[in-house]
């Protein structure tokens, strides 16, 4: 690794040398987390994205992990979900099928991906039954401050924007409280029709894993880590501070370039 530490109460950094090392770093960790989540709780509930962070967690379907990892305890949600048919080139569950699921002993049963028939508003609603069903039968825990789910480990990428999830700046789901999942039908990002996790319950979860990489990111990066003025409030990634969970960024070099002062051990 070629840096760690903890910057501004905004989580754990982690910086690493190349690609390949990232992809190490990201399969161990959340190899760490399944092992963790089993013990604990008998089963894993994780939440993906699209974009590159499944091609960045390809290293979960080589050895040791795809004999180490105990797939068959793994609950598998997202985060957002792009509105279009799973077959479709556009969409996060193919992506995470043909990228991962399909190459490990996942069960079938427990890959909860969106209605793909419905409006973004039906599938947003549908989702959240879901969800809530799995929150009753405890296969997703639930949080002890708010009513939210609590994943054992939601996955985000971060756009040159500072989006998450499909949270975009300054649009007005950021401020949705009520609901767990909610729906765009404007994504500034195509396709525009998407469901999302709202920001509750993202800042529910047991553990966040913001993977970022690239140079066109090193400016939302800082502004959403760094001690900036004038600060940015509405910049999704910033919002993302789990309240009893633990915050972890991946990033490589090139994505970290702008942060102030790295000043962590080698
Ligand atoms: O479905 C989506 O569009 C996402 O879930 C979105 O939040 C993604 O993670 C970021 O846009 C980063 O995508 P890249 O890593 O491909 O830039």
């Amino acid at each position: 690794m070629a840096l760690s530490g903890v910057k501004n109460n905004r989580g754990e950094l982690r910086i690493l040398e190349n690609l390949d090392e990232l992809r190490t770093d990201l399969a161990d960790y959340i190899a760490e987390l399944s092992e963790a989540a089993v013990k604990e709780r008998g089963v894993f509930a994780i939440a993906l994205s699209g974009g590159s962070l499944i091609g960045l967690m390809g290293k979960l379907c080589e050895a040791p992990y795809n004999k180490t990892v105990d797939w068959a305890k793994w609950y598998i949600f997202w985060a957002d979900e792009r509105v279009v048919a799973k077959n479709h080139s556009d969409s996060n569950y193919k992506l995470a099928k043909d990228g991962i699921l399909s190459k490990v002993p996942i069960v079938p049963s427990h890959v909860h991906s969106i209605n793909d028939s419905v409006s973004a508003e039906e599938a947003a609603d549908e989702y959240m039954f879901v969800i809530r069903q799995l929150v009753k039968t405890r296969m997703v825990s639930v949080s002890d401050i708010s009513d939210c789910p609590k994943f054992d480990l939601i996955l985000l990428g971060m756009g040159p924007d500072g989006h998450i999830a499909s949270l975009f700046p300054s649009h007005a789901v950021l401020d949705e409280t009520d609901e767990w999942v909610t729906f765009i039908t404007d994504s500034p990002k195509p396709p525009p029709e998407r469901i999302t996790f709202t920001l509750p319950v993202i800042n529910s979860a047991s553990n966040v894993a913001i993977v970022v990489t690239g140079e066109s990111k090193a400016e939302a990066v800082h502004l959403a880590i760094d001690n900036v003025e004038p600060n940015c409030p509405s910049l999704p990634a910033r919002l993302v501070q789990p309240t009893k969970g633990k915050l972890v960024w991946f990033l490589d070099k090139p994505a970290a370039s702008k942060l102030d002062d790295l000043q962590f051990s080698e």
